[in-house]
């Protein structure tokens, strides 16, 4: 089949790789014309396990090209992907104003029948909008699709071949046959392919992210729960995971939930709550909590040194909103960074992908390292943001050796506590045990 993808950031650029790599003609616009350049020059513009090879492979079958010509574009084009960004507008609710400018220029630019599928995340209804804006310019049939994308940042190409289940909204027959046929490579594993109604599939997406970040923030609370009452969140963890109705994973607490999507979509699915007279009083809380919670390591840190950070410095270990990413969209890392400086500490941080898009924001705030030792050399202590792996057994001689004092502040629950009472440490995790020296 011949494919448009519109946007090529994580989504598109996933959906329309690893749609070539099933044998289809993809090709990919964007309206950032050096991105575009970038790509036609066979280089993978985000850190993505995994996808510079099928990209690579793709773009040698000459299956997968690029450009900036929307019209060009879906001239050819059977089925075009709408892949593009629904940033969190002021008041919170989706901003649609990039989904409904495609759509609008798409009405002037078809000349014979297309499949247009939403693939952004969007609230109830946009489906229908969509249809309106391409319609006011549109001489010829066409059909819209709800096909949101439920991968994870990290392992985007694994989650996209093999997903747990495709959902596919939409009124029309000829366009679900269409979408049956495209997918059909990714559902043989025996994972359903569902077909729903439009605004059912919009909101299939909101309900996943919600609950998904609902589980973290719950998980988070036990765990503050825990610290006050001496109990393990791990061991809890343990004991609730192993039910199959509770399930064993998105259970880890941490210093919140952060990343270009669980923020935004609580946040939009509750102001589409409002909107409809609906009150989700669930996701106000969870919003509420999981601000607190990005801020739970400084309160300790605050605590343990009486409030007297000024002129202490602090070995940052992760940036990134999560592993495996270099995304630092809402991490949790850059609100602590702020805290830290406007108490006046100094920050040296290190993360193995993310240090070029903080530089972005910080700039020369802060100190970036070469490797772990070099951050934590004559810092005060180390504060753990990111559970990347290279963090998780680092030579504690050489850790102990470089840092002022044995002092670790961990957002991630790295190190068991046992061995780190051991060693010597002062160590203060989340939801269990304070080893103190
Ligand atoms: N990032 C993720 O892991 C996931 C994101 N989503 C959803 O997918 C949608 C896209 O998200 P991302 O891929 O993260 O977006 P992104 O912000 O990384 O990239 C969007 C791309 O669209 C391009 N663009 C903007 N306006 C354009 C136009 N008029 N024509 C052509 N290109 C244009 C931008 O230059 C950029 O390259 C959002 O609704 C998001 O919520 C859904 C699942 C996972
Ligand atoms: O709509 C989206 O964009 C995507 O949002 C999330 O994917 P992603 O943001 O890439 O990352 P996750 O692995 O879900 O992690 C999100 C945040 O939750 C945190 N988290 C996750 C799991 C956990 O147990 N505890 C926890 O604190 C992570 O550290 C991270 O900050 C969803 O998992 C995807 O299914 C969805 O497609």
């Amino acid at each position: 089949m011949k494919i448009a993808v519109v946007g090529t950031g994580y989504v598109g650029l996933v959906t329309g790789t690893c749609f070539a790599d099933t044998g289809n003609d993809v090709i990919c616009v964007d309206i950032d014309a050096k991105k575009v350049e970038r790509m036609k020059n066979g280089e993978v513009p985000i850190y993505e396990p995994y996808l510079d090879t099928v990209f690579e492979r793709n773009i040698r079958q000459e299956r997968l090209s690029f450009t900036t010509d929307l019209k060009a574009a879906v001239a050819d084009a059977e089925i075009i992907f709408l892949a593009l960004p629904t940033p969190p507008g002021e008041d919170g609710s989706a901003d649609l104003s990039y989904v409904l400018g495609v759509a609008e220029e798409l009405g002037h630019i078809i000349t014979d029948y297309k499949v247009i599928v939403d693939k952004s995340t969007v609230p109830v209804g946009t489906a229908e909008l969509v249809r309106q804006a391409v319609a006011k310019n549109a001489k010829v049939d066409f059909d819209i699709v709800s096909n949101p994308e439920f991968l994870r940042e990290g392992f985007a190409v694994e989650d996209f071949m093999k997903p747990d289940r495709v959902v596919i909204g939409t009124s029309s027959d000829r366009a679900a046959k269409v979408m049956e046929d495209l997918y059909k490579p990714f559902v043989r594993q025996g994972n359903p392919l569902i077909i729903m109604d439009e605004k059912s599939a919009e909101l299939t997406k909101y309900a996943a992210n919600a609950f998904l970040a609902t589980k973290i923030t719950f998980m988070n609370e036990i765990a503050n729960f825990c610290e006050l009452v001496g109990a393990d969140v791990d061991m809890v963890r343990a004991g609730m995971g192993t039910d199959t109705r509770i399930g064993k994973r998105f259970l880890f607490p941490g210093i919140g939930y952060g990343g270009s999507c669980f923020p935004k979509d609580v946040q939009a699915l509750a102001k589409s709550g409002a909107e409809n007279g609906y009150r989700f009083e669930i996701l106000e809380s969870v919003l509420d909590v999981n601000n607190r919670q990005k801020l739970s390591l400084i309160r300790k840190l605050k605590e343990y040194y009486n409030d007297a950070l000024s002129g202490k410095t602090f070995a940052l270990w992760g940036l990134a909103f999560k592993p495996d990413t270099d995304d630092i969209r809402e991490a949790p890392a850059l609100y602590m960074i702020e805290e830290l400086l406007k108490a006046g500490a100094k920050v040296k941080a290190f993360d193995p992908e993310a240090m070029e898009n903080v530089k972005g924001i910080f700039g020369d705030k802060i100190e970036y390292c070469d490797n772990l030792y070099d951050s934590t050399k004559d810092a005060d202590a180390l504060l753990i943001a990111t559970e990347w792996s290279v963090f998780r057994n680092p030579n504690f001689t050489k850790l102990a050796g470089s840092l002022k004092e044995k002092v670790i502040f961990d957002g991630r629950n790295l190190f068991e506590t046992k061995k780190l009472k051991d060693l010597g440490f002062h160590y203060e995790s989340i939801g269990r045990e304070k080893v103190t020296k």
